[in-house]
């Protein structure tokens, strides 16, 4: 097939070839079969106003939309009426430069068809001034050219398009060699990167693998990742600026080559996302760390110490794993406000760090737990020291609300391998050696031993086991006469409770702690201060002198808040009167938060209820505040009784406390006495009143009646 191309190229040469002497028949007829079948229409024409057309060929039609006989001579329309009026001014002038010049005309321009219809032309022609006419006579060919206008058209737009693209993104772009410099970059890149403008980064930095990564072999990376795959994806790395900040970006680029094969440069796009990854971190910190105290949580802390257990199985290290536990915490907690307990965590969560090394972890594994994971010790001895160290840093004062506070925290040690070769068993064994540590009166530590497990599995039983004992019905009140010394009459009777669970008789001192603990002990006081005051009120009724009946009061039931509440409601449905009615609060209790205790004893008091400061010595009383609460009773500590005859310091202390609360106007109560000699001893120091195993031991109400009736 005759392609356009092939004929345009044929004809130009027919164009300019000279005229065929030796067979002019030959040469017209390959001109006629040419003309047929060109797309475009060859002319002559007259060198005047309307482009008069002296011929043309068949092509006219298809390409003006106009017949030969339409045209010719201008019998309808002539060809500068054809030519867009736009552009008949600038054809006419290039046309006649070529003229004048004696040159080949060639221009582009627009024709309006028959139909209204503009199309882009091309034409080329020549001067035909051969003959003697008047007019100059042009020869030449003019093509439709629209579909390449428009193909030039969409690619010029598809190129602005691009570059305003590459210019405005907002994402860097950029061009790079393979040895290490830019070929292009844009603003957006430079900006990035901190240049004024792109010529700058390309002049200045020219050497990618050091001045750009922060870690050179980033673009070792990038190379590797090319030579491999041809394309890096979502490649992140951290930068330096030009003015030296650092930054974290994520490539995604491509290498480019040439149809050989040979590696040409890179083409890619940046993206700063310094802020996603600072967002990204926060996650990843909040993820792994608790909120209040920054402290790693029990996430990480199970990550670490799976990891410790790991290097102590492969090099032999020694672990610690101590698990820490606040004393008391939960009644500073309820009783001074969750503002104070969480600075409190937040103070403890420092001291503990300050005494351990970088490389070992202080975790928060909830409420008032710490965890310390140690790892390679160089010994036991080492391990303790360090421990001596936290017990001594936690138990530092600390204010709150302007006030002084101590706690202190019991703690329970296990080593890694000796006890254990997985997180969970280890923290499961430290848990047990911390109670441990609490049963030996807290604030100690103690290293875990097989036994204790059997302790910790007990626990959870009695636990379960005290639920059960209210609904029971398994709880009993015995009671211990109190006297006055000077006559030996019983002036009242302590309320003791005892469990008589179905495995047998469990003292107070085994569960009370726990029911604290765990609140149980609301319910159970509750109970006790209700059966003892429906018991004294029973004997008065029964016509006995009446006496007082003392309800010992734990922190947990002081920190509620509602005691006085409930101690009124208590009183109204046994009709015991309150002045029959005596609170034990220890010194410790009261001490913790001065200013509350001392608003609900006024309160208490005001009710008509006495109070009564239990083992008093052991605390913290400050004489200060000793002198404005509102008190009644001193109870003197049965340590410093039992130890009268062998201590002077105790004797001493003893007669300091009856002079002092006599001082203050208060009644001293010795506790705890259980020989002839500590009475006497008591007698003459002027204590008032007693209580002991010497007089009796708490018993049965039965029991109690008996001794009333003496
Ligand atoms: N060695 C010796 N001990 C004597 C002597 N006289 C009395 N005791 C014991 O000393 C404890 C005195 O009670 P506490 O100091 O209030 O100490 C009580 C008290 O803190 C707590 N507790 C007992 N009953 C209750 C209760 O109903 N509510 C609360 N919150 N705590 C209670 O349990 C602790 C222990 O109570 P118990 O085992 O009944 O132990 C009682 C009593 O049996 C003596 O001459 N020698």
């Amino acid at each position: 097939m005759v392609t356009h191309d092939h004929l345009c190229n044929y004809l130009n040469m027919l164009l300019t070839m000279p005229s065929h002497p030796a067979d002019p028949s030959l040469q017209a007829r390959l001109l006629g079969t040419l003309l047929a079948n060109l797309e475009g229409m060859v002319y002559r024409c007259r060198l005047d106003q309307q482009w008069t057309m002296e011929f043309v060929s068949e092509g006219c039609l298809a390409l003006t939309g106009y017949t030969e006989e339409d045209i010719l001579f201008n019998s309808r329309v002539s060809y500068d009426d054809i030519t867009h009026p736009d552009d008949r001014e600038y054809v006419r002038t290039a046309v006649m430069q070529a003229v004048t010049g004696n040159r080949r005309f060639d221009v582009e321009y627009r024709i309006v068809r028959a139909d209204g219809e503009v199309r882009w032309v091309w034409e080329r022609g020549t001067n035909a001034m051969h003959d003697n006419k008047k007019w100059g006579v042009l020869e030449g060919f003019i093509q439709d050219i629209t579909e390449r206008k428009q193909a030039d058209e969409a690619l010029r737009e598809a190129e602005r398009r691009y570059r305003s693209i590459f210019e405005n993104a907002i994402e860097g772009i950029y061009q790079s060699t393979p040895s290490n410099g830019y070929l292009a970059v844009n603003p957006a890149l430079a900006r990035m990167y901190g240049y004024d403008t792109p010529q700058d980064l390309i002049s200045m930095l020219r050497d990618i693998e050091h001045q750009l990564y922060v870690d050179p072999q980033r673009r070792i990376e990038f190379m590797r990742q090319m030579a491999e795959n041809g394309i890096v994806t979502n490649f992140e790395s951290r930068i330096y600026k030009s003015n030296g900040d650092i930054i974290w970006i994520s490539e995604n680029a491509r290498a480019v080559h040439t149809s050989t094969g040979e590696l040409l440069f890179f083409e890619g796009t940046v993206e700063a996302i310094t802020e996603r990854k600072l967002h990204e971190a926060e996650i990843q910190f909040q993820a792994t760390h608790d909120a209040l105290t920054g402290l790693p949580n029990r996430t990480l802390l199970y990550d670490r110490m799976q990891q410790a257990v790991l290097h102590s199985a492969r090099y032999g290290n020694l672990t610690a794993i101590a698990f820490l536990d606040l004393d008391q915490f939960k009644f500073i907690n309820d009783s001074l406000g969750h503002q104070v307990g969480d600075e409190l965590l937040k103070i403890t969560a420092q001291r503990l760090t300050s005494c351990l090394r970088e490389s070992d972890t202080v975790a928060r594994q909830g409420g008032d737990e710490f965890v310390l994971l140690l790892t390679s010790q160089p010994s036991e001895e080492s391990i303790t020291h360090t421990m001596q160290r936290v017990l001594h840093e936690v138990a530092q004062p600390w204010m709150a609300n302007g006030l002084e506070f101590r706690i202190t925290c019991s703690v329970g040690v296990t080593l890694c391998p000796d006890d254990g070769r997985d997180a969970e068993t280890l923290l499961k064994n430290a848990d047990s050696a911390m109670y441990k540590a609490k049963e030996l009166g807290r604030n100690n530590f103690q290293y875990f031993a097989t036994e204790m497990n059997d302790t910790a599995t007990d626990r959870l039983a009695l636990l379960n086991r005290l639920r059960q004992a209210i609904p029971n019905h398994e709880f009993v009140l015995h009671y211990q006469p109190k006297i006055n010394l000077a006559n030996g009459d019983i002036i009242g009777a302590e309320a003791l409770i005892r469990w008589n669970s179905a495995e047998g008789m469990v003292s107070p001192g085994s569960f009370i702690p726990l029911a604290e603990e765990t609140g149980l002990i609301i319910p159970i006081g509750v109970w006790v201060l209700e059966t003892a005051c429906r018991q004294n009120r029973a004997w008065q009724l029964a016509g006995y002198a009446p006496i007082t009946i003392s309800v010992n009061l734990s922190s947990r039931q002081l920190a509620r808040g509602d005691i006085v509440e409930q101690v009124e409601q208590v009183l109204a449905e046994t009709g015991l009167e309150a002045q029959y009615l005596e609170l034990e609060i220890t010194e410790s209790v009261m001490a913790s938060d001065v200013e509350k205790s001392f608003a609900l004893l006024t309160r208490l008091r005001l009710l008509g209820v006495k109070i009564s400061l239990d083992d008093f010595g052991t605390g913290y009383s400050s004489l200060s505040y000793l002198k404005r609460f509102p008190v009644d009773t001193l109870k003197i500590d049965q340590s410093f009784v039992r130890d009268l005859a062998t201590s002077q310091d105790s004797a001493a202390i003893v007669k300091a406390i009856i002079s002092l609360g006599h001082n203050l106007n208060l009644t001293v109560l010795a506790e705890g006495i259980e020989t002839e000699e500590q009475f006497q001893f008591l007698l003459k120091s002027a204590c008032n009143e007693g209580q002991g195993y010497l007089m009796s031991r708490p018993v049965s109400h039965q029991h109690f009646e008996l001794l009333l009736q003496r």
